[in-house]
């Protein structure tokens, strides 16, 4: 585990040496509160900077922000001129002779005058940008006529008066500031005694004070305290920085006092910057080994799981043109602002109106940190319904155990992947394979899709029935349909790939046991979902986070690529290193290679005689396996846990106070003629049908697992919403607006604090929430092992123990612990359209 800084720890940073950065969580770590904050200003900035380079990963960027304490600037100079442009027909010409032969040589390269080879370019684009900072010369082999150079040396001039001055309070070498150069003249040789454990990017806890005090704007007075700080580093360290420079790079330490950047600088409303840089310790091949190394591609995947982190010029087009296309998100806000100028002609001087809430009044305004995270909808009050407290009897008793008996198992999956990776498509196919679908209904859809020049989208249009999504060819709300075979029965969640609808995925995911992740296997097609900003890694994420059993590979698409087995081998092999550092285990993945346009794969088409390499079942034969091994029940299971359903959709029944549920049945059995209460809203209704399938068919009972609509007597439609339970009476679910959580925090941009804002989903619950306390950071293997108990902040990929409270505080969520339910015990944190955290509710009182 990373160590972690403390600003108790402060006076132990230089006897013990410095933490060397695994990874970037074990950097984010190293930082304390306030270096925290100010990088996690600053990294988003750099990112954007460095959008049209190449060769740079997150923890170079933010190391390279450090080690330039802070001054955005400098950095963004510095680490630029390391990197290498991305190509672009108009990026090359542009760039002046100068500023090419800096690039050239910040690269590393020895072709200082020759062009670079394709081949070459691309070799060091893969280089990290550590090493390209680490391999630029120092001190005396630093070139001349670098653009830096030059800037340093004007700069030092500029400022060499005021240097000499405070140099002397200092203890400094007159010898050591007033040689002439660049600033990088003045670092004086290795440090005696440091060279032993100078593995990685080490960085001491003077220069970390200077940053700070830079990072601040700190004023002239400043300076006698930081001179004092110097005088009080150990011996060899001060001796070390009097000693003038000697023509050795491989490694360094800058020991400068206080300098004014002013003239750096030239807007004239910029205050002078008086900047205290004190110690800087970096040796230069153990820093090159450092966090390149420690950088495996394994770990850096896991955790970039929202950002690109690779350079494949295709993929990023195919990928660009994605999302070149008007989002379906614009679409669907159009609509909603014309929905709402219709009620604003209607409603006129209805805004007049004042209508007071003392209890909001009382309670003040709640603060929130982004305005996207302000919730939309007021605040729903609840109506107090009728509680039973005595259960009802089923109309008609059924022999249970000779149900289970005779009962096929049901499965619930649902279908994810990265936009137009082929899913609606391939259960178009499914469904029309397996005889769900009638040949009249998939000509009827033809001919329509074929009339706007869509025509390969009419399996799809199975799935996707609004017009909306028919006319984007974009899946936007789940869509459920279920089927069966000789085997099982099944029901198929269809969650929308595009990232704009990640809460629709969120609600698909947690209906299900299991998850088919359709892969489009044609050319850069999965590199692109796979690593640019592409679904595919999230959806896996969230797929583990909330609780799914089985993960189908449906390596889609085949068809496109000749059935190649190379291809098929390429991609499981990048998947399965990913699966297995989200912790999917192998014996939880079936990999099958299918096309959904072609069907060879899906149920019983055969394949193609050019593949011979892949022997096992098809996506419908996995799909029947995987429902004996995980859906058997015994009796006692079903018998002697109580019902509890969480509630997916609502629709209004025929008659007055009739509603119609549909869900999963999370545990036990029901019956019609039980009554059963709906929460948060207590209201106690009585089930008159269970239905299942397509048609829905009465059924005579649902058991843990099946997917089903109840139809409901004495309900209160308005008062019912998606992401509500069901239990049987006699087991109360608390409506919980404060609880504790285990989580694990994702690649965050900025720190979790206590009072950061973000939206809760709880199953295909979703509430506006903060965090109220971070209680501990755990172990991320054992929670139990508590790693620190003071947290301020969370950084990424930390396991943590927290508080949270719900925004909306007249609507209670209900919830279960994960002790009392594996499935809905789970949560999900976005914001900003980023999934933050996963995790899972530990206490619901405290
Ligand atoms: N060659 C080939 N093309 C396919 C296959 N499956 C789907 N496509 C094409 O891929 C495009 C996208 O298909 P969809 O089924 O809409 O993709 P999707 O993943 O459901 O899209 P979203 O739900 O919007 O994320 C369509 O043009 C399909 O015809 C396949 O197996 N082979």
């Amino acid at each position: 585990m990373p160590q972690f800084y403390d600003d108790d720890d402060m006076d132990t940073d230089l006897q013990d040496g410095v933490p060397e950065f695994r990874d970037e969580a074990d950097f984010d770590d190293y930082l304390n509160d306030e270096e925290y904050q100010l990088m996690s200003e600053m990294f988003p900035r750099a990112k954007k900077e460095l959008a049209d380079y190449v060769g740079w990963d997150n923890l170079s960027v933010k190391v390279s922000i450090f080690d330039h304490e802070f001054n955005f600037d400098e950095a963004m100079i510095e680490l630029k001129r390391s990197l290498k442009k991305k190509k672009t027909e108009e990026a090359e010409p542009k760039m002046s002779a100068l500023e090419r032969l800096a690039r050239r040589r910040a690269l590393g390269g020895k072709k200082t005058t020759e062009t670079v080879s394709g081949k070459d370019a691309e070799e060091r684009s893969k280089t990290s940008l550590l090493s390209a900072l680490q391999k630029k010369p120092h001190g005396s082999e630093q070139p001349k006529s670098t653009l830096a150079t030059r800037l340093a040396a004007l700069q030092k001039k500029s400022t060499t008066s005021l240097k000499n001055t405070r140099d002397e309070g200092d203890g400094v070498s007159k010898k050591a500031i007033t040689s002439s150069g660049s600033l990088r003249d003045y670092i004086p040789a290795s440090i005696p005694g440091e060279n032993g454990n100078s593995k990685g990017s080490r960085i001491s806890l003077s220069s970390r004070l200077s940053a700070l005090q830079k990072a601040k704007i700190s004023v002239p007075s400043k300076a006698t305290s930081e001179a004092s700080e110097f005088q009080a580093q150990p011996e060899n360290v001060r001796k070390a920085a009097e000693e003038p420079p000697k023509p050795k790079n491989t490694s360094f330490e800058t020991l400068i006092s206080k300098f004014s950047l002013g003239s750096r600088h030239d807007s004239p409303n910029r205050p002078n910057l008086n900047v205290g840089i004190t110690k800087v310790v970096l040796s230069e091949e153990q820093s090159h080994k450092s966090c390149l190394s420690r950088l495996k591609r394994k770990q850096e995947e896991v955790f970039t799981v929202f950002y690109p982190d690779t350079n494949n010029q295709s993929a990023k087009k195919q990928a660009i043109s994605n999302f070149q296309k008007k989002s379906p998100d614009d679409v669907v806000l159009e609509a909603q602002k014309k929905a709402f100028e219709d009620i604003a002609k209607t409603t006129k001087g209805v805004e007049e109106i004042k209508i007071s809430d003392s209890k909001a009044e009382n309670e003040g305004e709640l603060e929130f940190e982004d305005e996207d995270d302000k919730p939309i909808i007021s605040e729903p009050a609840i109506r107090t319904h009728k509680k039973a407290l005595v259960p009802t009897k089923p109309k008609k008793p059924i022999d249970l155990e000779g149900y289970l008996q005779q009962k096929k198992p049901h499965l619930n999956f649902v279908v994810l992947g990265h936009v137009d990776a082929g899913k609606s498509t391939l259960m178009g196919r499914l469904l029309y394979d397996v005889g769900a679908v009638d040949n009249k209904l998939i000509r009827k859809l033809k001919k329509e899709s074929e009339m706007i020049g869509k025509s390969s989208f009419h399996l799809a249009w199975v799935m996707d029935q609004t017009s909306e999504e028919r006319s984007r060819g974009v899946t936007v709300d789940i869509c459920t349909s279920d089927f069966r075979t000789s085997g099982a029965t099944f029901t198929i969640v269809d969650a929308p790939g595009h990232r704009d609808f990640v809460p629709n995925a969120i609600a698909g995911v947690s209906q299900a046991d299991v998850a088919v992740l359709s892969i489009d296997c044609s050319t850069d097609a999965f590199e692109s979902g796979f690593n640019l900003d592409g679904q595919t890694k999230e959806h896996a994420l969230l797929a583990r986070s909330l609780g799914v059993r089985h993960l189908i590979v449906a390596m889609n698409k085949m068809d496109s690529v000749d059935w190649y087995e190379g291809r098929f081998e390429d991609i499981k092999y990048e998947l399965r290193n990913f699966f297995e550092d989200i912790g999917i285990k192998d014996d939880q993945l079936s990999w099958v290679p299918c096309s959904g346009l072609t069907g060879e794969g899906v149920y019983k088409k055969e394949y193609p005689l050019g593949q011979t390499w892949y022997k096992g079942p098809s996506l419908v034969g996995r799909l029947e396996e995987v429902s004996r091994e995980l859906q058997k029940y015994s009796f006692e299971d079903i018998s002697n846990t109580p019902f509890i359903f969480s509630i997916l959709e609502v629709t209004p029944g025929s008659k007055a106070n009739e509603a119609i549920v549909s869900g999963r049945v999370e545990s036990g059995h029901i019956q019609g003629g039980e009554t059963i209460t709906i929460y948060p809203s207590e209201q106690s209704v009585l089930v008159d049908q269970v239905l299942t399938g397509n048609n829905q068919t009465p059924s005579p009972v649902a058991i843990k697992g099946d997917f089903v609509s109840l139809k409901l007597r004495n309900a209160f439609c308005d008062d019912i919403q998606g992401g509500d339970l069901a239990a049987v009476v006699g087991y109360d679910i608390l409506g919980a607006q404060e609880f504790s959580a285990q989580i694990l925090t994702f690649n965050l941009d900025r720190p979790l604090l206590p009072g950061t804002s973000f939206m809760l989903f709880r199953g295909s619950c979703e509430q506006p929430a903060r965090v109220k306390k971070l209680v501990s950071v755990v172990d991320k293997s054992d929670a139990t092992k508590i790693l620190k108990k003071k947290v301020r902040h969370l950084g990424s990929k930390q396991a943590a123990i927290v508080e949270i409270e719900l925004v909306e505080k007249k609507r209670r969520v209900p919830m279960l612990t994960f002790e009392e339910n594996k499935h809905l015990g789970r949560i999900v944190l976005r914001k900003e359209g980023k999934t933050i955290a996963a995790g899972v509710v530990k206490t619901l009182e405290f």
